[in-house]
């Protein structure tokens, strides 16, 4: 194991002046984050998710070194994030996506130059990767523009470049394609998708877009009110809400219930009577299983696979207690 990330009980608190009166004023403290431990190891596609104001920027900005933690531990590839930051910016990539690390009245590829310079990286390295993303993020119809006339998705790509021609062990990504059209989003998790598959870069995902998730993390972590309430894979997820996946079959003739294979539960459509939805439970018969005995019992006209919904899980997740342990 190579972890390039771990926290233990790392906690965030901020001090905050709230009116009380008219004229009085009293010091209050809201945690951000409360007792946070992660191990992130070499190579992984991690999503960190949570609603609005539960801690997510806060952990960010503790792991890249912008923000001091109240208390606990913190290490990101074996350094302490503010003391060493300056050696911690070598081996990180950061992209915040209401945020540039452009310059704004200079042509991308100017940028570009500048970064190989400020992060000291040998032209041949800086050469190589900078091909790979012009090649695989489709740099070439915008490279002499300055950024400030880019479009959103066209931005997007460039801050991608910029984050990873110093080859950065780490990748942040604070919702890298909010605001992007389906084709440039599909163009950047497509790219972020196959340099998770290399390997040699651990990925760290911060989105509200939950098909970023899906397409890309194997791992999720939810963060709520400053507490992890889930780590582990979206299947664990929809597991531990009794979400499951869904097969529908169309039969020849009406559905009769005396058909029901053992072991699961039929739900007729209620505007079609040939029409029958099975949900699939660990334990229970696979999908061939169900469609094979389905079969000796019934002519089947047609059938699908309906996968449970990420979007429904979270929000049952987002609205259980926050004390829910992490599972
Ligand atoms: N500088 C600050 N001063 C005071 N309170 C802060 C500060 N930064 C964050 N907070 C508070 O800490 C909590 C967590 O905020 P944080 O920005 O980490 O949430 P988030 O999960 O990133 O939310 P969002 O999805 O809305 O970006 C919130 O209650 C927020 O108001």
């Amino acid at each position: 194991m190579n972890a390039v990330i771990t926290t233990r009980e790392l906690r965030k608190e901020f001090t905050v002046r709230v009116k009380t009166g008219r004229f009085s004023r009293a010091r209050r403290t809201v945690t951000a984050v409360d007792g946070v431990d992660l191990t992130i190891e070499a190579g992984e596609m991690v999503g960190y998710i949570g609603p609005n104001g539960a801690g997510k920027s806060t952990t960010l900005k503790m792991l890249t070194g912008i923000l001091n933690p109240t208390s606990g531990h913190v290490r990101v590839c074996g350094l302490e994030p503010v003391p060493q930051r300056l050696r911690l910016t070598r081996n990180l990539g950061v992209v915040f996506g209401q945020r540039s690390a452009l310059w704004w009245d200079l042509p991308l590829r100017e940028s570009f130059r500048l970064l190989r310079h400020v992060f000291d990286v040998p032209r041949a390295d800086h050469a190589a990767r900078l091909a790979q993303c012009r090649d695989l993020l489709d740099l070439d119809g915008f490279l002499d523009t300055p950024v400030r006339q880019l479009s959103l998705g066209q931005r997007m790509r460039g801050e991608l470049t910029a984050a990873l021609l110093h080859g950065p062990r780490v990748l942040f990504l604070d919702e890298p394609t909010i605001g992007l059209d389906v084709v440039s989003k599909q163009a950047v998790r497509g790219f972020l998708s196959d340099l998770g598959a290399a390997g040699d870069t651990t990925l760290v995902l911060t989105t509200h877009d939950l098909a970023d998730i899906e397409r890309l993390c194997p791992r999720l972590i939810v963060i709520d009110h400053g507490h992890v309430v889930h780590d582990g894979s979206v299947e664990r997820l929809h597991h531990r809400y009794g979400s499951h996946r869904q097969v529908v079959i169309d039969l020849e003739a009406d559905w009769d219930p005396g058909h029901a294979p053992e072991g699961v539960t039929a739900k007729v459509d209620p505007d079609d009577a040939r029409r029958v939805r099975f949900h699939l439970t660990p334990g229970g018969p696979s999908a061939g299983e169900l469609v094979a005995r389905l079969a000796l019992r019934a002519p089947l006209r047609d059938m699908s696979i309906v996968e449970p919904d990420i979007e429904d899980v979270v929000a049952r997740l987002y609205q259980a207690a926050p004390a829910d342990s992490a599972g």
